[in-house]
């Protein structure tokens, strides 16, 4: 599929959640069958090696719309899958990490144990925009002793440099505005 096909399916939402923020909602992506299976393997890619060995041992998901995308890749890579949810969701003994993002403040958690030390890990998610989502959770998969492999995910709004936050963690965007 032609990455303006691809590019084609992401709609526009002019003023969501709030006022002057342009909105990428890529649900119809998710509707195409055939735009997600290339999406999900495009993803995955960045778990390979130039042979195409899998180099990653966990693959971590940002809630919610991360999830969605990060749990096939993990299926497609033979690894396991975390989530990484907003505070207060998450059962037994988490890290923490608060963070900015385009349109507002939150806190993020992951399971201490989710991630074993050494663990190498890519991190999943569809739209890359000030990279606070992305440094959160960095941190957090440093604090259980892992490490941030690559960032991969489906669009990157270039004009928010995002990709500066990720702490020379390698970015990978399928789609770049
Ligand atoms: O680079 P940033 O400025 O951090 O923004 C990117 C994050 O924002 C969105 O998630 P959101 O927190 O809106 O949650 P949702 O997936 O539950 O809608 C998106 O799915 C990314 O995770
Ligand atoms: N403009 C945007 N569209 C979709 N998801 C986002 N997350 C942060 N900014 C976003």
């Amino acid at each position: 599929m032609a990455r303006s096909a691809l590019e084609r399916l992401v709609v526009d939402v002019p003023d969501f959640p709030e006022p002057g923020i342009v909105f990428k909602d890529i649900s119809p992506v998710l509707a195409d069958h055939d735009a997600f299976t290339v999406v999900i393997g495009a993803l995955a890619q960045s778990g390979r090696d130039d042979q195409g060995r899998v180099v990653v041992d966990k693959v971590v998901g940002m809630e919610a719309r991360g999830f969605i995308l990060a749990a096939p890749v993990a299926l497609a890579l033979g690894c396991g899958f975390v989530p990484v949810r907003k505070a207060g969701k998450l059962p037994r003994e988490t890290h923490a990490v608060s963070y900015e993002l385009e349109y507002g403040r939150a806190t993020l958690e992951l399971h201490r144990d989710a991630i074993a030390p050494g663990d190498r890990v890519l991190l999943v998610d569809d739209v890359l925009a000030t990279g606070g989502t992305v440094a959160a959770t960095n941190q957090l998969v440093e604090q259980c002793g892992g490490t941030p492999h690559a960032v991969s995910v489906l669009m990157e709004l270039g004009f928010l440099d995002g990709r500066s936050k990720a702490d020379g963690v390698p970015v990978d965007s399928l789609l770049t505005i």
